[in-house]
């Protein structure tokens, strides 16, 4: 179920590691001085794992890191289905959208899982669960429902079942995999929790009659829900989690200075976001950059059980960003904000006027304002800007629902759309470079946030300046000058996301047609 043990050379099975970062594996010294030399040397571990009362492990930079500089890659120690997962192959997991032939999925002809093809059957992944599941006579019931993608929750049980079939088969992984912090206390008796106990611990005790307890079983889930990534290839039709026991050591900020990635073969890459200072602690985030302090810290409470103590958190103007306030209905001026962000009942009061409200009537008006955002047209442009017009009193241009919309709008306004379209380019353009000054405070560097915001930016911008030659508003030096300067952003999103596996076609492609581009302004 591993594959940490493979030649960074050249992929063979190998024991010797790098000593300095225990990272990497080589078949031999001749390897190894080849990747030392051919990159190794400036990847090689950068961090060291401290410990305190508040974040308990984490990552300290044990030398300056640069900006991009990879900190850490690593590969799963274990993977599987998400809890609620739609159908996939339980050999390769490869998503299964459409039975091959015929009106339902292939079924293992052992335990009745789906999978792609009977090569799957041998798969490592599967084997010992579906050796175990056959013996007790369990069969799958997942059938192809017509609905593509429809989330089972069946799914639950495996990746738990596998990381403690991991006992006996790969005790060491397994001795690994527990040292990882699990919260079960804080999980043991919320709803979840509860449910799990109702499926999983009877599904591994009673019908497949393991002897481990209740507890170490539901310890099992919480370690996953505590610790695992999520990941999601489209590209390569794979959404599943898995754990990275070195990974799991970087500790969360709302203003993190690091990002992972996933490669082609599953190993997890962090790269450094900022540049890192040799003893900060080396952060990622758990939660959204655009959020505002009651969601993340809901989210972090609910699902990794902390309270976050950020410098975003504990500032109450969120940075100077007010992404959680709302303006004030009584002076029409002033924000109003929390009186202490650290706790959840506390009064929020305007800024300028004594205006105050609970915190029960600002969470219950952010809800309604969200379910009023889940239920727009999610393909209607004109529903998010008439969501902004219909808010432009009561929200803030930088309150989360609005940079939400915001961020909507530039993926709703998309090539065929600002190609044909003044007002929507126009458009585009201004929320691109809006939300790009905005990413600079909550999720600034080499984020995707920004990579993102970058790349729309500079795609609108060719457009906008070869429209303008065509419409002779600009002069060919004009036009050459514009298009420069969209090369020059499309090569810093180019460093931004180098690592991505599925943006390096669509970014190949951009990069190649825009030089094109400037050869031909130039002739
Ligand atoms: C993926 S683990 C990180 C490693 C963990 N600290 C350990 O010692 O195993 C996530 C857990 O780390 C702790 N943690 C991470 N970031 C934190 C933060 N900013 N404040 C408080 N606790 C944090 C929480 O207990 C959280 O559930």
């Amino acid at each position: 179920m591993t594959n940490s043990s493979k030649c960074a050379v050249c992929g063979v099975s190998a024991s010797l590691k790098c000593m300095a970062c225990k990272q990497v594996f080589y078949c031999g010294k001749e390897h190894q001085k080849i990747h030392w030399k051919k990159g190794h040397k400036a990847e090689c571990k950068c961090y060291e794992i401290a410990r305190n009362d508040v974040l308990g492990r984490h990552l300290r930079a044990s030398r300056d890191i640069k900006c991009g500089e990879i900190i850490l890659r690593e590969s799963p120690l274990i993977y599987g289905p998400k809890v609620a997962s739609a159908p996939l192959c339980l050999g390769c997991h490869r998503t299964l959208s459409t039975p091959v032939g015929g009106s339902n999925f292939y079924k293992c002809r052992k335990c009745s899982w789906p999978l792609c093809g009977p090569d799957c059957e041998h798969s490592q992944h599967h084997l010992h669960e579906c050796q175990l599941m056959a013996s007790r006579n369990f069969r799958a019931k997942i059938d192809y429902s017509g609905q593509v993608g429809k989330k089972e929750s069946a799914y639950c049980v495996i990746l738990p079942l596998r990381c403690l079939l991991m006992k006996a088969s790969q005790p060491a992984d397994f001795e690994r995999f527990s040292e990882l912090e699990d919260h079960l206390n804080e999980r043991k008796d919320t709803p979840l929790y509860n449910v799990l106990r109702a499926n999983l611990v009877t599904f591994v005790k009673t019908i497949l009659g393991m002897h481990e307890s209740e507890e170490e079983v539901l310890r099992v889930a919480a370690i996953l829900d505590t610790n695992a990534f999520e990941i999601r290839q489209n590209n390569l039709g794979r959404k599943v989690r898995a754990i990275y026991p070195s990974a799991s050591m970087f500790s969360h900020d709302c203003i993190s200075n690091s990002r992972h990635t996933f490669d082609d073969n599953m190993q997890i890459v962090f790269i450094a976001k900022t540049p890192i200072a040799k003893g900060d602690i080396i952060s990622t985030s758990y939660t959204q950059p655009l959020w505002s302090t009651i969601m993340r810290r809901s989210h972090l409470l609910q699902a990794k059980c902390f309270e976050c103590t950020c410098r975003r958190c504990l500032d109450p103007t969120e940075l100077n960003t007010f992404t959680g306030a709302i303006t004030c209905s009584r002076c029409k001026v002033g924000k109003i904000i929390s009186t202490n962000p650290m706790d959840n009942s506390a009064i929020w009061k305007c800024q300028l006027c004594p205006h105050k409200l609970s915190a029960k009537q600002i969470n219950l008006g952010n809800q309604a304002i969200q379910n009023e955002i889940d239920s727009l047209d999610k393909t209607s442009a004109k529903a998010f800007e008439e969501f902004l017009f219909r808010y432009r009193d009561t929200l803030h241009e930088k309150n989360t629902h609005i940079l939400q919309v915001k961020y909507a709008l530039t993926q709703l306004y998309d090539f065929s759309m600002i190609e044909h379209n003044d007002a929507a380019l126009k458009r585009k353009l201004e929320l691109c470079q809006e939300l790009l000054e905005i990413a600079e405070l909550l999720d600034g560097g080499w984020s995707i946030f920004r990579g993102n915001l970058i790349l729309d930016l500079q795609e609108a911008m060719v457009v906008q300046a070869k429209r303008e030659f065509l419409n002779g508003l600009l002069t060919r030096e004009a036009t050459q000058e514009k298009l420069l300067e969209s090369m020059n952003l499309l090569k810093e999103a180019l460093e931004i996301m180098k690592l991505e596996p599925d943006m390096k076609q669509m970014l190949n492609e951009r990069t190649q047609l825009l030089a094109k581009e400037l050869e031909m302004e130039d002739s």
